[in-house]
């Protein structure tokens, strides 16, 4: 296991006079899934961003396995295995599922064929292999997030970071979402990264948390310690009491 899988170094992001993250530091470990927890506006999509690539630090640095990717663009950080998916997924509505996968694929220089062949093992992995010829635009809300996740597959990503993946899902397709997330680090061996707001998800999946706040790190932990932080329970108490 490395130990320097990915670190956030003094981690600033200030958007004109907002600082959306303040002298972040952190590490995550690989082969764990750690939540990142805060109240809205907290930072944490933005330490998403930052992380992805799709902003850059005011200061400080973030380091992928050893490497500096501060200032290295969105695709080669994916190229250099991290993925991200969005709080809104954006297929191409017109593309059926499995094109969308292959829009995605990694692979360079492969043929149609072999594209396809790929792209059908992520869909399936999914389970979406029903619908694989159907257009992106007629699947649900939990069907959609299988496609997110297929595609961030198809980039062969070793980081993935999941932006609000229970959202907007309905309640009895929640748990075999959850499955599919627990496989992708079991059976991929993908570290995961969750922003949720759902704690219930949470304290079932991750085994790391951090909390932010108003842009800087309060608390970090095991997942369980940092829900039983005062300054976590205050925020999401109702959320703690109910998966107690
Ligand atoms: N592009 C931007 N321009 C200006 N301010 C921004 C921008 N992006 C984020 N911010 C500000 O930075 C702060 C952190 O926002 P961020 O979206 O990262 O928080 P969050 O924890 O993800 O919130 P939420 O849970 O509501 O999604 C907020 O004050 C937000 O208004």
């Amino acid at each position: 296991m490395a130990a320097d899988f990915l670190r956030v170094e003094q981690l600033t992001v200030a958007f004109g006079g907002i600082f959306a993250l303040k002298d972040v530091s952190l590490s995550i470990d690989e082969g764990r899934t750690t939540a990142i927890l805060g109240p809205n506006g907290a930072g944490k999509t933005t330490l998403f961003n930052a992380i992805s690539g799709a902003v850059r630090p005011t200061a400080g640095k973030i380091r992928f396995l050893g490497e500096d990717v501060s200032t290295k663009s969105p695709s080669s950080r994916c190229h250099s295995g991290i993925a991200r998916t969005f709080q809104i997924t954006q297929p191409f509505g017109s593309l059926s599922v499995i094109e969308n996968v292959m829009v995605a694929l990694a692979t360079k220089g492969a043929s149609m064929a072999e594209a396809r062949r790929e792209a059908a093992t992520y869909v399936e992995f999914v389970g979406l292999s029903a619908k694989a010829e159907d257009p992106a635009r007629v699947l649900s809300t939990g069907q959609r997030k299988r496609l997110e996740l297929a595609r961030a597959l198809a980039t062969h990503p070793r980081l993935l970071l999941l932006d609000e993946v229970t959202g907007g899902v309905d309640r009895p397709s929640i748990p075999e979402l959850l499955s599919l997330i627990r496989r992708l680090r079991e059976e991929r061996r993908i570290t995961i990264v969750v922003v949720e707001h759902n704690m219930e998800v949470l304290l079932d999946l991750a085994d790391d948390a951090v909390f932010l706040n108003r842009g800087e790190v309060v608390v970090t932990g095991g997942m369980q310690e940092v829900a039983g932080h005062e300054a976590v329970r205050s925020i999401y108490l109702g959320d703690i009491d109910a998966a107690a």
